[in-house]
C-alpha cells in the first residue's frame, strides 16, 4: 500500500507555495514596438508594471518570484524556474510546471521551444536523466523513468502516445489521487528514447491557425514523467515521483481571433476550462469555500494535485508586450498574482516493493482463533520493532535471518521466475545451478533460524513445544522429515519466497493440504467450501484453510505479480475483474506504484471487502490449482515404503480399488508430472457448477496424495534426503464424479459413484518423457489406471464417453489461461485452445470498398456497410481481431451487394434512357 511520508524539512511538516514566474515575450513585429511601445515592462528580476487602463498616466505594479524579460533565454528560464524543483521527483514527490497566458504569448515556445532553442520540456527531461545517472550506485536505489502524454481537447482527455485514442476517464482513488485508467505509460531509458516517443506524439496534438497565432494550440497538453525508485535491498522501499509538464491552451478573445465554427467551439472549451481554473484558484485563496470546483472541468481535475495538492508547482505566466494583448495580459497577471498565494503540501509516495516475510503467519494467527484485529496489529508492530531498536527477542530473528541471505534467495527466485522466458536448455542449467545454491542457502538459513529460536526461547523462557518461530518451514514434507524425528509441533522454518519458484511446484502440491483436513474434505466437498450452496460466502478462513499456506502464498504472489505488472488485458483476465476495474487498477498503480499486498485492492474504487473476498476465493483457488507462469499442473504422487494400502477411511464403498502403480526408484522423489488435467462433458452444468467442477477435481487431485501422508507419514529419505528402494504409487481415481458434482450438496457419507457412471470424466495425462533436471522420474503411464492415457507432451486429451472417442488438441499450458479467463468455463477453455490466435494481417480493410459502395443508389444498405467497415477498423485498432474480422466480413458483404445492386440499377437506368431516347 502506498504510504504518505511527509516531505519534511528539519522535522517540520513541509508546505510549498506555488512559485510564479512571468515571462514577457519580445515583439513579434519590430514595427509595432516602434509604433506604440509596450504596454508592460519589467522593473527588475521580480517586479514589473503594466499601464493602468483606467488612467494611462499610471501603472500597476506586480511582484513575482521571477520576472523574465524579453531577452531572457530558454536556458535561463529553465535554470531559474524549473531546475530547482526537479530533484524532488527523485525522492518520490510530485512536481509540476505549467505555462499559462493568453494565446500567442509564448507558452508553447517556453515549454517546447524549437530545435535551436529547446524549451522547458526537453531540458527538464534531460535533467531528470542527468540526475538519475549522477546517482551513486552505492546509494542502493534502482531508478526507472516512464512517460505519458495527453491532451485535453474539447473537454476530452486524449492519449497523445496512442493516436486516435478515445476520451479517457479521470478517476480519483480513496486517497484523492487523480488517475487516468488506460493512459499509455511508456518506459524510457534515455533522452533519445524520450525524444523518439515525444516528437511524434507532439505532432498528434491539435493545433490550428488563428488570427493571433499561426500555430495556436487548441488543447491543453500534459506530459507526465514518472520516476520510480526502488531500493535494491530489503525492505525494497519504492518511491514514485511524478513531474507534470503542462502547456495550457491560451485564453482567447474570439472577437480578435476571428474564430468560427470548430475553432469557436474549441475556444469555448478552452476559455471555460481556464475560467474554472481561475475559480479554483479563487476558492483556494479565499480559504472559506467548502468546495473547490476541481470537478467543473477536466483541466482542473487533472491539475488538482498541482493546485492546493501535493506537488511542488511552478507556474510560468507568459505575457505579450503588444497593446492588442493588453486586457489578456492584465488578466493573466492578476491570475498569476493570486495563484502565488496557493500553498501545496508535498509528500513522498512510498510503497514497499516486496513483502519482507511470508504472510503465512497472519493466517496462522487467525486460524488459531486467537486475537482479532488489534492483537494482529500489535504483532505486526512487534515485527517492525526490531528494525528500530533491535533489542527485543524477535530482533534476533531478524538479525539472524541475515538480510543478505534473504536477498540472495529472493534474487535467485527472481532469476528462476524469469527463466520461464528463456531458452529451455539454458533454463535447466540455470535452475540446476540455482537449486544447488538454494540448497546451500537454505542450510544457512536453517542454521540462523535454529539460533534465532534458541535465542528467543532463552529470552522468553518458553519451551520449544509452545513457541512459534518467526520463520516457518514450508518446505516439502520429504525434506522436512529429516528434522522431524521428534515431531515438534508445527516446527517450521525456512524461506517462503523460494517456493514460488519454478523448480518447486511439486513440493507445493505435495503439501497442498493440511493432513487433518484432507479426509474431512473428501466428505464435505471442496465445491461447498469454495462457494456454499446457500450462496453465502464462507469466511476467509474456511476456504483458505483448505489450501496449504505455501500454495496459498504462491497464488497470492502470482496475483500480486499480475496486479503489479499485468497489462490491461492480463488484469481483465483475472476473475471478477472487468474492463472498468482493470482500468481502475492500472490507475491505482499509476498513482501509488506497486501493490504491496493483495489487500491493497480494497483501496481501488469499487472493490469492496466482499468483492475482494470473492475475488480472492476464486482467483486464489484457480491459481493455486493451475499456476499460470509455472509448468503445467503437477501431481506429486506419495511415496510409500512398501506397497501401502489405502487407509481405511479413504476406501469408498462400491468403488473399484484405487489403481496402483509400482515403480522402482533410486532417486529422491517420485514425481509424476500430470501434464494437463481436465474434464470434459458437462451437460447440464452452468458456469458456477463448472467452476466447482474444475476446482473440485483439481483440488482433489492435489488432496489425494496427502490422504496417505496422514496415516503413514512415511519416512523414505536417507540421510541425503533421497529415497531408495521400491515404492508403490497409488493413483487415485477421479475423486469427484459428474453426478457428485451436480449434486453439489454431496453425499453425507462421502461415497462416490463409480467413475464409469460419471457424467464428467476426468482424464489425466501423464507425461512420459518427464525426467527433469532433478533426476526425478515420471511414473510410467502404462502402470497407471486405464483412465490415464499418455499422449505426447503438450497434447490435451479430452474423453467424451458418449461419443466413445477422444479428441486431442494442442492446448499446451492452456489450463493456466483458464484460470484467468473472465468466466471460467470448460467450454470456453476448449474454444480458446482450439482457436489459434488471429493474425493481424489477416484482417482486411474494407473501408475503400464500402466508400465506393456509397456511390451506388442502394441506400441505406451501402451506408450500413460503410458503418460496419468503420467499426471493423475500430475493433482492429482496439486489438479485437476477432471482432474486426467479423465486422469486416459483414462490411464486405454489404458493400459487394451494394456495388452489384447499384451497378444493376445504373445499367437498367441507362438502358431505359437509351430506349426512351430512341423512341
Ligand atoms: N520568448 C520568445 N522569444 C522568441 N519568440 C517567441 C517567444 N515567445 C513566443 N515566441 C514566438 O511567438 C509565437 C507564438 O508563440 P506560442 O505559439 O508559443 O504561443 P502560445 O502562447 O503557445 O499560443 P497558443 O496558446 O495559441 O498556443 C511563436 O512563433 C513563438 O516562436
Amino acid at each position: 500500500m502506498a504510504q504518505r511520508v511527509p516531505a519534511s524539512d528539519g522535522g517540520s511538516k513541509k508546505t510549498s507555495r506555488i512559485r510564479v514566474a512571468v515571462r514577457l515575450r519580445p515583439y513579434m513585429v519590430k514595427e509595432d514596438e516602434k509604433a506604440e511601445g509596450p504596454c508592460v515592462r519589467g522593473i527588475d528580476s521580480q517586479n514589473l508594471e503594466i499601464i493602468n487602463w483606467r488612467n494611462a498616466t499610471e501603472t500597476v505594479k506586480y511582484h513575482f518570484d521571477v520576472f523574465h524579460g524579453e531577452q531572457t533565454t530558454q536556458k535561463e528560464v529553465f535554470l531559474s524556474s524549473v531546475k530547482p524543483i526537479l530533484p524532488h521527483i527523485l525522492k518520490g514527490e510530485n512536481a509540476s510546471v505549467f505555462a499559462y497566458g493568453p494565446t500567442g504569448a509564448g507558452k508553447t515556445h517556453t515549454m517546447l521551444g524549437s530545435a535551436e532553442q529547446p524549451g522547458v520540456i526537453p531540458r527538464a527531461v534531460r535533467e531528470v536523466f542527468n540526475l538519475v545517472n549522477a546517482k551513486d550506485e552505492d546509494e542502493g536505489w534502482d531508478y526507472k523513468i516512464g512517460m505519458s502524454y495527453l491532451e485535453i481537447y474539447n473537454e476530452k482527455v486524449l492519449d497523445l502516445l496512442l493516436p486516435n485514442s478515445q476520451d479517457l476517464p479521470i478517476r480519483e482513488d480513496k486517497d484523492k489521487n487523480i488517475l487516468i485508467p488506460g493512459l499509455t505509460h511508456t518506459t524510457i531509458t534515455s533522452f533519445a528514447d524520450f525524444d523518439k516517443h515525444f516528437v511524434p506524439a507532439t505532432l498528434n496534438r491539435t493545433t490550428a491557425s488563428t488570427k493571433l497565432n499561426q500555430r495556436s494550440s487548441r488543447s491543453h497538453a500534459i506530459l507526465l514523467i514518472k520516476v520510480v525508485r526502488t531500493q535494491k535491498t530489503l525492505p525494497f522501499r519504492q518511491q514514485t515521483g511524478k513531474l507534470y509538464l503542462v502547456d495550457l491552451a491560451g485564453s482567447e478573445d474570439n472577437r480578435r481571433t476571428g474564430n468560427q465554427g470548430i475553432r469557436l467551439k474549441e475556444s469555448g472549451a478552452i476559455n471555460l476550462s481556464l475560467f474554472t481554473l481561475s475559480k479554483v484558484v479563487d476558492s483556494l485563496n479565499s480559504g472559506t469555500s467548502i468546495r473547490v470546483p476541481y470537478r467543473d472541468s477536466k483541466l482542473t481535475r487533472l491539475l488538482q494535485d498541482s493546485l492546493g495538492g501535493s506537488a511542488h508547482s511552478v507556474m510560468i505566466t507568459n505575457i505579450a508586450p503588444e497593446y492588442k494583448f493588453y486586457f489578456d495580459t492584465f488578466s493573466a497577471l492578476n491570475f498569476a498574482a493570486k495563484s502565488k498565494l496557493i500553498v501545496n503540501k508535498p509528500f513522498t509516495r512510498e510503497t514497499v516493493a516486496m513483502p519482507m516475510l511470508p504472510v503465512k503467519r497472519a493466517r496462522e494467527e487467525r486460524g488459531s482463533g486467537g486475537p482479532g484485529a488489534e492483537p494482529t496489529k500489535k504483532k505486526q508492530k512487534d515485527e517492525k520493532r526490531p528494525e528500530q531498536d533491535g533489542s527485543s527477542p524477535s530482533a534476533h530473528h531478524h538479525s539472524l535471518s541475515e538480510p543478505s541471505v534473504m536477498e540472495r534467495l529472493i534474487a535467485l527466485e527472481k532469476l528462476m521466475m524469469s527463466c520461464q522466458d528463456k531458452d529451455r536448455q539454458s533454463v535447466l542449467k540455470d535452475v540446476a545451478q540455482s537449486r544447488r545454491e538454494i540448497q546451500e542457502l537454505k542450510e544457512k538459513q536453517r542454521e540462523f533460524e535454529n539460533k534465532a529460536m534458541l535465542l528467543s526461547q532463552l529470552a522468553e523462557g518458553k519451551s520449544s513445544e509452545t513457541e512459534e518461530p518467526v520463520f516457518r518451514n514450508n518446505s516439502a514434507p520429504l525434506q522436512r522429515k529429516q528434522s522431524n524425528a521428534a515431531k515438534p509441533k508445527k516446527q517450521q522454518a525456512v524461506v517462503q519466497p523460494l517456493q514460488v519458484s519454478q523448480v518447486q511446484p511439486l513440493q507445493q502440491l505435495a503439501v497442498i493440504k493440511k493432513q487433518s483436513v484432507c479426509v474431512k474434505k473428501r466428505e464435505k466437498k471442496l465445491s461447498d467450501l469454495v462457494e456454499p450452496p446457500d450462496g453465502k460466502e464462507n469466511s476467509e478462513i474456511s476456504w483458505e484453510s483448505q489450501l496449504d499456506t505455501s500454495v496459498l502464498e504462491v497464488s497470492r504472489q502470482k496475483i500480486l505479480h499480475i496486479l503489479n505488472s499485468g497489462c490491461l488485458k492480463e488484469l481483465k483476465g483475472l476473475q471478477q475483474i472487468g474492463d472498468k476495474k482493470a482500468k481502475l487498477i492500472l490507475g491505482w498503480r499509476e498513482i501509488h506504484g506497486h501493490f504491496t499486498k493483495l489487500e491493497d485492492l480494497t483501496r481501488v474504487e469499487g472493490m469492496t471487502e466482499k468483492r475482494f473476498s470473492t475475488f480472492m476465493k476464486r482467483v486464489v483457488c484457480w491459481i493455486s490449482l493451475f499456476p499460470l507462469h509455472t509448468p503445467p499442473p503437477c501431481l506429486i504422487l506419495p511415496v510409500l515404503p512398501e506397497s501401502p494400502s489405502l487407509p481405511a477411511h479413504c476406501a469408498q464403498p462400491g468403488q473399484p480399488a484405487t489403481p496402483t502403480a509400482t515403480v522402482s526408484h533410486s532417486h529422491s522423489r517420485i514425481r509424476s508430472n500430470v501434464d494437463e488435467v481436465f474434464a470434459a462433458r458437462h451437460t447440464g452444468l452452468d458456469n458456477k457448477q463448472k467452476l466447482h467442477f474444475g476446482v473440485t477435481m483439481a483440488a482433489n487431485m492435489m488432496e489425494a496424495p496427502t490422504v496417505w501422508q496422514e496415516e503413514e507419514q512415511p519416512s523414505l529419505l536417507n540421510q541425503e534426503g533421497s529415497l531408495s528402494g521400491q515404492a508403490s504409487v497409488p493413483v487415485p481415481c477421479p475423486p469427484v464424479t459428474g453426478e457428485e458434482l451436480l449434486d453439489s450438496g454431496g453425499s453425507p457419507t462421502g461415497a462416490r459413484s463409480p467413475c464409469s457412471k460419471s457424467r464428467g470424466e476426468l482424464v489425466i495425462v501423464i507425461n512420459e518423457k518427464l525426467k527433469n533436471s532433478n533426476g526425478i522420474h515420471s511414473v510410467p503411464a502404462e502402470s497407471l489406471s486405464p483412465v490415464i492415457s499418455s499422449p505426447p507432451r503438450r497434447q490435451h486429451s479430452i474423453s467424451y464417453p458418449h461419443h466413445g472417442k477422444t479428441r486431442k488438441g494442442s492446448r499446451a499450458s492452456s489450463i493456466g489461461y483458464t484460470a484467468f479467463s473472465p468466466r471460467p468455463s470448460i467450454s470456453r477453455h476448449s474454444s480458446i485452445a482450439t482457436n489459434p490466435p488471429l493474425d493481424r494481417s489477416k484482417v482486411k480493410d474494407y473501408l475503400l470498398l464500402s466508400v465506393l459502395a456509397c456511390f451506388c443508389p442502394v441506400w441505406p444498405i451501402n451506408i450500413v456497410g460503410f458503418v460496419y467497415s468503420i467499426m471493423s477498423k475500430n475493433s482492429l485498432e482496439q486489438g479485437n481481431l476477432d471482432g474486426a474480422v467479423r465486422l469486416g466480413r459483414v462490411a464486405k458483404m454489404l458493400s459487394v451487394v451494394s456495388l452489384v445492386g447499384g451497378t444493376i440499377i445504373i445499367i437498367a437506368c441507362i438502358v431505359n434512357l437509351a430506349i426512351n431516347v430512341k423512341t
